[in-house]
């Protein structure tokens, strides 16, 4: 497989053949990769150049503005200026799961790391972006594939806490975004989380001798601080690393 699976829900209706069809494909998209793009939702065509503009003048603004839009909370406030990833910025609302994100066009020639590989830690990432490219997907048997841009589309990822909470039925896929040519890119994330202090486990129905307990019972925060702030951002498989069974 080199595409993501791309499964349209614009006559997404219950009970119609449509329904059905679709769930059919999001249960086989889920079992291979778990990245969908969700064709839908015209409106969007005419809100994204907006979007994008206005994200422009907020990343154009200096950056002891932005810096004032800081949290203690990890993946909060603004994010940006690490040596790893000198691309990369972002800003968050905080307490809230919406992200605006701006990845600068690599200065050489070369192509640029943009995010290092990993998974989503929260429940679902929906993604939308402009025309340039960069999001690169791990499938299960090892291949990284584009994940073109699309106008008329989303991204749907599964993070770990899915994964988790499904004793591993759903795949969190690890993800990266990989810079070329001379424009910036801009991607907005709605990334869905747990209720504070809610302890992730996987219900007595997803256990059986098939799907033996895959991780201990752990706190969505406590994992985030162990990835941005502890030792687990080395790990190639955090989770496991932070609360494997
Ligand atoms: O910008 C993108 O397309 C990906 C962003 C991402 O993976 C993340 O913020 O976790
Ligand atoms: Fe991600």
């Amino acid at each position: 497989m080199n595409k993501l699976p791309i499964i349209d829900f614009s006559n997404f209706k219950p009970q119609t053949p449509t329904w059905d069809s679709v769930k059919i494909q999001v249960m086989k998209a889920r079992k291979n990769m778990v990245v969908l793009r969700l064709y839908s939702m015209k409106y969007l065509l005419i809100s994204r150049k907006s979007i994008i503009d206005r994200s422009q003048l907020l990343f154009d603004l200096p950056l002891q503005n932005k810096l004032r839009n800081r949290s203690d909370k990890p993946y909060q406030g603004y994010i940006g200026q690490y040596p790893m990833v000198p691309l990369y910025e972002s800003l968050g609302i905080e307490d809230a799961v919406f992200r605006v994100q701006k990845y600068d066009a690599p200065k050489s020639q070369e192509t640029k790391i943009g995010l290092t590989s990993h998974t989503d830690k929260n429940i679902v990432t929906i993604l939308y972006g402009n025309e340039v490219k960069g999001l690169e997907v791990l499938t299960k048997d090892s291949n990284w594939i584009n994940a073109e841009p699309s106008m008329n589309s989303f991204i749907v990822m599964i993070g770990d806490f899915f994964h988790a909470w499904t004793n591993g039925r759903m795949h969190s896929a690890h993800h990266r975004v990989t810079m070329a040519g001379d424009e910036a890119r801009y991607s907005f994330g709605l990334f869905s989380i747990p209720k504070s202090a809610y302890i992730i486990k996987a219900p007595k129905e997803m256990v059986d001798e098939e799907h033996p307990l895959l991780f201990k019972p752990y706190d969505h925060l406590k994992l985030m601080e162990f990835y941005y702030i502890g030792a687990g951002r080395s790990s190639p498989n955090t989770l496991k690393t932070y609360c494997g069974a």
